[in-house]
């Protein structure tokens, strides 16, 4: 292994040689400042030198634990091997064509591997892009082409993307919309079943009961496009909704001919214990957006779907220079041959299991922690103050730089953001996971 070399070979610890973030990261941190556009953020400013598994190391030789995978994205651990392998024969082969120009077969494979698994046993086809934002933009044209109608219903707390229409459809304010208006048009926002912010207790039919009249009395049914909704919550704060709630508003999507778009961006492939995290409630949506993890860290997006919508749109009428790349594909078929032959869904079920039961014993000890949640390696805690739920945005933090100080990586979220969020990658071994809870009980206690 180089000195440069990343992947599962890394050294698996937790390791402090400096202070967080060290003399080089400082140095380079300089430069940034001089020459980066301020509005482009870092949650913690080490500047990697390599990363693998559990682990990124930063240039001046500190080993965190990532609790992050870059935004839910390495869920096969940084530079995988087969990632690597299949990065490294297709760039060697050939970098770029542009599948609307002279296409390729590894665009095809993604396809198929795609329309397999995502849910429901109907025939479907995929379109692939570059970003999250650029799906979900691409779901939208697909599905107003196939209904003829222009309204796109979106929920509270929803997060999809920073492009124009995708910031009309994401909910909060700061960081993601201010000063960026005017927004694109036609996009309603219904009430999201968030069972830890109900005013009283409500099961999910109930609260797609509550959705659903919004809809019907605000929009009007018959001008609805598409409902596009995380299965669970991403940014707006890892929000598992009710149990029956998705299956409520997707029956009511195929009642009334309006597109039912799962958007399984941050979700998708593997992180919440299955495929997708629709299958939870066997909810089999019309059309799915894909990214973040289906390719190991490549950029790669698809809109994957029922047929006879995806293909209402004319010839010509989706695509873009860089859809599908490659590279990013033979990225994603590397990544999903190691989803299947690891068995990433019972790994993050493990995970889940692991972090659940000990989130909810520090629960116990803290009270600051009013809620335990998620899904898979979806994982959530969100921060109080104690017998309230009045959101502390300012422990939330506190308790995130505590950690990255002693060398785990995670990251916060949430409309409110108070909110915690962990997204190991599934490959991470059990003693790191178990180390870094370690450290946030240690921080957590510390401060409340
Ligand atoms: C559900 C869901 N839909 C869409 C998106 C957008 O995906 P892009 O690849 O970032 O465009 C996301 C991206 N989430 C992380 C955004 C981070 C940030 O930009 O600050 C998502 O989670």
């Amino acid at each position: 292994m180089s000195t440069h070399e990343g992947g599962p070979g890394l050294p698996q610890e937790r390791r402090i040689v400096t202070e967080i973030p060290g003399p080089r990261s400082q140095e380079i941190h300089a430069r940034r400042q001089a020459v980066v556009a301020a509005g482009v953020g870092s949650v913690l400013p080490v500047y990697v030198e390599k990363a693998g598994g559990g682990v990124v190391v930063d240039v001046d030789g500190n080993s965190l634990i990532d609790l992050a995978s870059g935004i839910a994205v390495t869920s096969v651990g940084n530079s995988a091997p087969a990632v690597v392998q299949g990065v490294t024969e297709q760039v060697a082969a050939f970098t770029h064509t542009c599948f609307m120009v002279a296409p390729y077969e590894g665009y095809v494979e993604v396809c198929e591997k795609l329309a397999a698994l995502t849910p429901g046993d109907h025939a479907k086809k995929a379109a692939l892009f570059n970003s999250g934002a650029e799906a979900v933009e691409n779901a939208v044209k697909i599905a107003r082409v196939h209904t003829g109608r222009d309204a796109v219903v979106v929920v509270d707390h929803a997060y999809h993307g920073r492009t124009n229409l995708t910031m009309a459809m994401t909910a909060k304010n700061m960081p993601y919309k201010q000063g960026f208006g005017p927004f694109a048009g036609e996009v309603y926002r219904a009430p999201m079943s968030y069972p830890f912010r109900e005013p009283a207790p409500i099961t999910g039919p109930e609260a797609a009961a509550r959705t659903i009249e919004v809809i019907e009395k605000q929009v009007g049914a018959d001008n609805v496009a598409c409902v596009v909704i995380e299965p669970v919550l991403g940014e707006g704060g890892f929000v598992v909704p009710a149990p029956g709630y998705l299956t409520a508003v997707s029956e009511w999507c195929t009642a009334h001919g309006v597109v039912f778009v799962a958007d399984e961006i941050q979700s998708g492939m593997c992180r919440t214990g299955t495929w997708f995290a629709s299958e939870h409630e066997d909810v089999v949506p019309d059309l799915v957006t894909v990214a973040k993890g289906v390719a190991g860290g490549l950029p790669l997006a698809a809109v994957v779907g029922r047929s006879e919508m995806m293909d209402a749109v004319h010839g010509g009428g989706l695509g873009g220079t860089y859809g599908g790349n490659p590279v990013a594909c033979a990225a994603a078929l590397g990544a999903i041959a190691t989803m299947e032959e690891l068995d990433l869904n019972a790994r993050a079920r493990a995970i889940e299991a692991t972090m659940t039961e000990r989130l909810r014993i520090l629960a116990d000890k803290a009270p600051a922690i009013g809620d335990v949640r998620g899904r898979g390696a979806m994982i959530a805690i969100e921060i109080v103050r104690p017998g309230t739920t009045e959101p502390d945005a300012a422990l939330t933090s506190a308790i995130a730089t505590g950690c990255h100080q002693q060398g785990v990586l995670m990251l916060t979220c949430g409309t409110f953001g108070n909110v915690l969020r962990f997204l190991p990658p599934l490959v991470m071994p059990d003693h790191l996971l178990d180390e870094a809870l370690d450290v946030l009980e240690e921080v957590v206690t510390g401060l409340v």
